[in-house]
């Protein structure tokens, strides 16, 4: 018995630590982002419960998933009476609810269903898992995080070290495209984009990419860049032609977000990340996209943005006034109480 004790304590020496586990809720799992989403949550070694929420058609996309042979379990929740037993015990939600755009609109023509519906997903994390950690993914990313904030805030469990915007899909994008232009692996570019999730408000920092971008790119040329990077959400709505806007991208970046929020959650140590978050970072602007450490309660700190070039500064002055005006928006969505939402739906 003394041997097998002995062998025992030296196979788990030698058995790798194991990751801690986390339950993961997905509300809006049954659209064109939650379904490849839930698939790629499905693979992640930092789950152990999956939960797919939605106003349609979860059964079947859960039962579908559930057969990977993963270890997460996966639970459907279908419709407003199971919200509660979706988010309860839930360590991260991740939200792509709400409709998404057409050619010719803005993220901003959303605000009129979308608010509504981020608003009452909001009511059902402060009754049901308020210490989880938020990730929205629903547009407009720039008013839709001030909503859920403002809902949590009146609830009294709001804690913005948890709540965050996911402006991954920008960083992906430039990451993508710089890795084309000067031929390197995309896992070894790094590139900040801060601000907000929308035109100019989307500001990447091209001046800190790395590698450097190549010395003989024109000043037109990069500027060419910046603005493919700001619209290239609007580039895929328009290849989509009225199908939709970007889910799979969207699906990998929130993946990779949410892998991120795990790993710091489970105390492996400080994460970078960038996300919308409440900041102080910017005078003026109580909500912006900053580079982040991670870690086990959420933001550790909020990363200065770093020097920016001429072109980056205009870009950066210019883009205030938009983002204050949609913080404000989403604030006072919230503060003119449930009339605003019922004429939202
Ligand atoms: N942050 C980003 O970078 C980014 C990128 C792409 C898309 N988006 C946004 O994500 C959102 C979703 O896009 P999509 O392409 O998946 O849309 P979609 O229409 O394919 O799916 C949305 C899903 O939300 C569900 N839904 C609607 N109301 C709900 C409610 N009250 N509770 C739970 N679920 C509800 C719908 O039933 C649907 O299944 C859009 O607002 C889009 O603009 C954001
Ligand atoms: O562009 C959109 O409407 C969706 C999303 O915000 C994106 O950047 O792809």
């Amino acid at each position: 018995m003394a041997a097998l004790n002995r062998i025992q304590k030296i196979a788990s020496h030698l058995d790798p630590p194991k990751p801690h586990k986390f339950k993961v809720a997905v509300l809006g799992a049954a659209g064109g982002i939650g379904q490849p989403l839930s698939m790629l949550l499905k693979m992640s070694p930092y789950i152990s419960e999956l939960s797919l929420y939605d106003v349609m058609n979860t059964p079947g996309v859960a039962a579908d998933v559930s057969h990977m042979s993963t270890a997460a379990r996966v639970k459907g929740y279908l419709g407003a009476d199971q919200l509660p037993a979706a988010l309860a015990g839930a360590n991260l939600v991740i939200i792509p609810a709400g409709v998404p755009r057409k050619p010719g609109m803005t993220r901003d023509d959303l605000f009129n269903i979308n608010a509504g519906i981020v608003r009452t997903l909001a009511e059902g994390v402060a009754a049901h898992c308020p210490t989880a950690w938020v990730a929205i993914i629903s547009n407009p990313v720039n008013s839709t995080v001030p909503i859920f904030a403002e809902v949590l805030q009146r609830a009294g469990v709001l804690d913005p070290k948890r709540l965050f915007g996911v402006t991954t899909l920008d960083v992906v994008r430039a990451e993508a495209f710089i890795s084309e232009i000067v031929g390197a692996d995309p896992r070894d570019v790094s590139v900040p984009v801060v601000g907000g999730h929308a035109g100019v408000t989307i500001l990447p920092l091209l001046s800190q990419a790395r590698p450097s971008l190549p010395a003989s790119m024109t000043a037109e040329q990069r500027k060419a860049l910046m603005t493919r990077i700001q619209d290239a959400g609007t580039e895929v709505v328009q290849a989509k032609a009225g199908a939709g806007s970007a889910t799979l991208s969207m699906a990998y970046a929130a993946a990779r977000f949410a892998d991120s929020c795990l790993r710091a959650m489970g105390g492996e140590g400080a994460v970078a990340e960038y996300a919308y978050v409440r900041s102080s970072a910017v005078e003026g602007l109580p909500y912006f996209s900053s580079p982040l450490r991670l870690g086990r309660a959420g933001v550790e700190d909020i990363l200065p943005l770093g020097p920016m070039d001429a072109m980056e500064s205009e870009n950066f002055e210019a883009m205030k006034a938009e983002l204050l005006g949609s913080i404000r928006k989403g604030e006072e969505f919230v503060a003119k109480g449930p009339a605003a939402a019922a004429a939202a739906k």
